[in-house]
């Protein structure tokens, strides 16, 4: 059984509009130790997806479908249940680690408590456990810096210690939420590495949502590419990379900065469009409107996943998209004549 088994997870929010579908059958399982990305743009489910794993979707939320921890249910988990699964089996790492620190406790305070509350360590055991754990974190003297507030430390340090506060009970899942967008570039390398080593030493499982494809590429094994809370296309990073077979995949990559477009003073190719409105979701596929390579069932049915072996590559991908073969063939004449790599 995997580590995380996730099936048909469905959130819907109630709104002042009406009722919002923000996630939509959202399925995907995770072996221990094993690493997995959700990319997508701005909106399209990622950080509900990862609220729901950890039980901290707004009251407000309607929650469908199931997630499984090591076999249990976990939607179907009392609030108190859940707190004790928070920071002890499962734990998560977010965008701005000011918001995840508490102000007016030191930051040694704030390690320590999970290790006494969760795993009941004496005060003086808890002091020494976070210190060796602020410096597994890099923090340098660890010790004199124990009594120190958040505000004494620098953006990328803050993070080093929320990922100490995630990591102190030894977690079997560690989900980070776009964990260095918030950071300076020169520190986003280092605290990535920190996350890798920490997730390989502890056989951690972890989803890492991030923005940026090439921090995705370096970071996780397997991939969900997310549009209008669905996943348009799944597999194995190397897979989906290569293959890149949904046009909405295609459409991101091709707006990803490159140098070369840079340097000919060429713009930044865009996806055509704007993300659908989730209060009032196309019947169909939710990319539909901005594809350009839709037919008929396009805006009637969602579509199916299905499975596409793209050559040159071991893993096939899932893709969800009635025209499949159409798309491929168009991808595979492109990749001889190729263009921008724009959908519009
Ligand atoms: N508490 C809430 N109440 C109502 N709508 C919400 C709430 N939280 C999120 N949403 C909406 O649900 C949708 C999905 O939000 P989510 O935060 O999961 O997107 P995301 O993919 O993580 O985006 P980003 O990359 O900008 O963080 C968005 O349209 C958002 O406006």
């Amino acid at each position: 059984m995997s580590l995380l088994e996730v099936t048909n997870l469905t959130i819907n929010l109630q709104t002042h509009r009406g009722r919002a579908q923000a996630v939509r059958d959202v399925s995907f399982s995770l072996e221990r130790g094993a690493t997995l990305g959700l990319i997508g743009e701005s909106g399209c489910g990622k950080s509900l997806t990862a609220l729901a794993l950890m039980g901290l979707l707004p009251q407000h939320a309607q929650v469908d479908g199931s997630i499984l921890l090591d076999g249990m249910e976990l939607l179907e988990q009392s609030e108190k249940q859940l707190c004790a699964l928070r920071g002890n089996r499962m734990a998560m790492v977010f965008q701005e680690p000011m918001s995840a620190l508490n102000p007016v406790h030191s930051i040694g305070r704030q390690v320590a408590e999970p290790l006494r509350l969760h795993l009941r360590l004496s005060r003086a055991q808890a002091r020494s456990r976070a210190i060796e754990l602020l410096e597994r974190v890099g923090i340098a003297h660890a010790a004199q810096r124990f009594d120190d507030y958040p505000h004494q430390f620098s953006g990328g340090q803050r993070q080093r210690i929320t990922i100490a506060m995630a990591l102190a009970c030894g977690p079997d899942l560690l989900i980070a939420d776009e964990p260095t967008t918030a950071l300076d570039v020169t520190v986003q390398q280092h605290i990535l590495d920190l996350l890798q080593s920490l997730v390989a030493e502890h056989a951690m499982a972890l989803v890492l949502i991030s923005h940026d494809l090439g921090v995705i590429a370096q970071n996780v094994e397997q991939l969900l590419v997310m549009y209008g809370g669905t996943v348009v296309e799944s597999g194995m990073t190397e897979a989906v990379f290569a293959s890149r077979a949904h046009p909405y995949t295609r459409g991101l990559f091709a707006a990803r900065p490159q140098l070369h477009l840079a340097a000919q003073r060429q713009p930044l190719p865009t996806i055509a469009g704007t993300v659908p409105e989730l209060v009032d979701l196309p019947l169909g596929c939710p990319f539909a409107g901005r594809c350009s390579f839709t037919a008929q069932p396009c805006f009637v049915e969602r579509p199916p996943a299905h499975t596409l072996q793209t050559p040159g590559t071991s893993a096939p991908v899932s893709l969800a998209c009635w025209r499949q073969p159409h798309v491929v063939h168009c991808l595979r004449k492109e990749a001889i004549e190729p263009t921008t790599g724009t959908i519009a």
